[in-house]
């Protein structure tokens, strides 16, 4: 069953605990952090001060996606803030396979990232490494955009790859996924769906969790 990761970058920060709450009661499997530094992307979000806070107040997975450039200058300070998973974009450090073994090294799972204008030959070699790839199906840098479905054919092949070399990644979709784009991401081999606005742009988070599920089935 796929599972779904809402990113907090919808929640509302002046309530962030409570959020965080309201969408494990209603069903999430993982929380979605989304870092952007205002550099490799044009917003600017939080740091490694937030997983900290959040790390005592859920049990479930955090998933952090770093938007930075050079990621491997802050990989200690997310691991010993909490992180579960740390992701990093291949198009943002000149040693991706490094920053992967950084990643490990300080006992996290480590995730890389495709931004919608890069094949999946661009992580080619660094496949084997991977615990988890994520697929951006919009350009990164803010919530609530339209998903880009040229990207299906990449979680296709990501799929593909995976079960020809015995792989052990997880694939993950992140960017306008919602009721209608789910299911085509789960068609094509998608094991985790990010879900921003999508689950906490409704009201009733457990509805929103479950519709997405069912579209997904
Ligand atoms: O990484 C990003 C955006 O850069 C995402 O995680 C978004 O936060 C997802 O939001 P929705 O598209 O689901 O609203
Ligand atoms: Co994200």
């Amino acid at each position: 069953m796929v599972k779904i990761a809402p990113s907090i970058l919808s929640a509302d920060f002046s309530k962030l605990g409570d959020e965080i709450r309201d969408v494990e009661k209603a069903g999430a499997d993982w929380i979605h952090i989304d870092v952007m530094d205002g550099q490799f992307v044009p917003n600017i979000t939080m740091g490694s001060l937030v997983v900290d806070a959040v790390r005592p107040i859920t049990s479930l997975v955090l998933d952090v996606h770093l938007m930075i450039e050079a990621p491997e200058r802050y990989i200690e300070q997310f691991a010993n803030a909490g992180a579960d998973y740390i992701s990093v974009h291949v198009e943002a450090t000149k040693h991706l396979h490094r920053v992967i073994q950084l990643i490990k090294s300080c006992g996290v799972k480590a995730g890389v990232v495709i931004n919608p204008h890069t094949p999946v030959e661009a992580i080619r070699h660094v496949l084997e490494d991977a615990d988890l790839v994520l697929v951006m199906t919009v350009n990164p840098g803010f919530g609530g955009q339209t998903f880009i479905s040229s990207a299906i054919e990449k979680i296709e092949k990501l799929h593909s790859l995976k079960e020809e070399n015995r792989y052990s990644y997880l694939i993950e979709v992140d960017g306008g996924v919602n009721e209608e784009t789910i299911a085509q991401c789960v068609q094509a081999g998608t094991d985790v769906a990010v879900a921003g606005s999508a689950v906490f742009g409704k009201q009733d988070r457990k509805a929103a969790i479950k519709m997405l599920r069912s579209k997904a089935e």
